[in-house]
């Protein structure tokens, strides 16, 4: 990560707020800090934020470039905002956000794992499990996977980046609870596209990373998923049908566009 955004994003927040460099992605760099915006009461707790920094890019114009990061800032925020009041519906809680300066920051969610597996997102929680890879342990934590897209879907958003990496684990008692992050890409849709390609990058993603077992992994995510609309009776029967019937077509362009390099 280039120290040069990270003295930034120290000048932007004062030396009052310590922080610590997550990850920087294309879109932005992601830093904990274990001080709260608004609640300076919290320093010296365990509590921990996410702050989420969109930097200028240099190849846009200037003005451009300050319109899209304020576009896409707020678009997040808003997203999570509205998600959050979903009831079952399990998404970081929006604590700030600065749209113009481009700055998110949002509850921290996730834990690491033991033994080295890393921070419990989806898809290092499959890797610690590839020795009891159909445990039940497994299979419910999957289920709860599909009934938290499934309730996004119901609820028409959609992710737009569903990958392994943006399901986060937190523990819930003996289980684990999926909450989805990264909203950067979502949007509100009613449209059975989006919804077909929100689960086929999942799909190509765990079948990408976890190709063993992922037969059986998307199965039980599809289970989940199903399972939020059947018990909506028959308007939840109808919209199933057509999210599955676009998803296979999806998936099919997907097969002919791979077989065509
Ligand atoms: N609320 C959160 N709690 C804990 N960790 C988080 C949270 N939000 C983000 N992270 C961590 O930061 C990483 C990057 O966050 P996010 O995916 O939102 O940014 P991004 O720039 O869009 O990433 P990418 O370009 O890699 O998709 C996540 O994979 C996760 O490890």
């Amino acid at each position: 990560m280039t120290q040069e955004f990270i003295d930034k994003v120290s000048e932007y927040l004062t030396q009052d707020i310590n922080i610590t460099p997550i990850s920087q992605g294309a879109e932005a760099i992601v830093f904990s800090t274990t001080t709260h915006p608004y609640l300076p009461e919290t320093k010296g707790t365990h509590e921990k934020y996410i702050i989420k920094y969109r930097p200028p890019k240099r190849y846009r114009h200037p003005q451009i470039d300050q319109a899209l990061t304020k576009h896409r800032t707020l678009n997040e925020s808003r997203l999570l905002a509205k998600l959050h009041l979903i009831p079952g519906l399990c998404v970081p809680q929006l604590i700030a956000c600065d749209s113009y300066n481009g700055y998110i920051w949002l509850e921290f969610l996730g834990e690491d794992l033991p033994e080295g597996y890393g921070f419990s997102n989806l898809k290092n929680f499959l890797w610690m499990h590839d020795k009891d890879p159909y445990s039940d342990l497994v299979a419910a934590t999957l289920h709860k996977v599909g009934r938290q897209i499934g309730l996004l879907h119901w609820n028409d958003y959609c992710h737009g980046d569903l990958t392994s990496s943006n399901i986060v684990l937190v523990k819930d008692g003996a289980g684990w609870m999926p909450h989805l992050i990264d909203f950067g890409l979502g949007s509100v849709s009613n449209l059975v596209e989006d919804k077909g390609v929100d689960l086929y990058v999942l799909e190509r993603a765990i079948l990408s990373t976890h190709s063993k077992h992922a037969e059986r992994y998307n199965a039980w995510i599809m289970e989940g998923f199903e399972a939020v609309y059947l018990e909506r009776g028959a308007k939840g029967t109808k919209k199933l049908k057509e999210v599955s019937k676009r998803f296979q077509e999806v998936r099919l362009r997907g097969r002919k566009r791979s077989m065509l390099g």
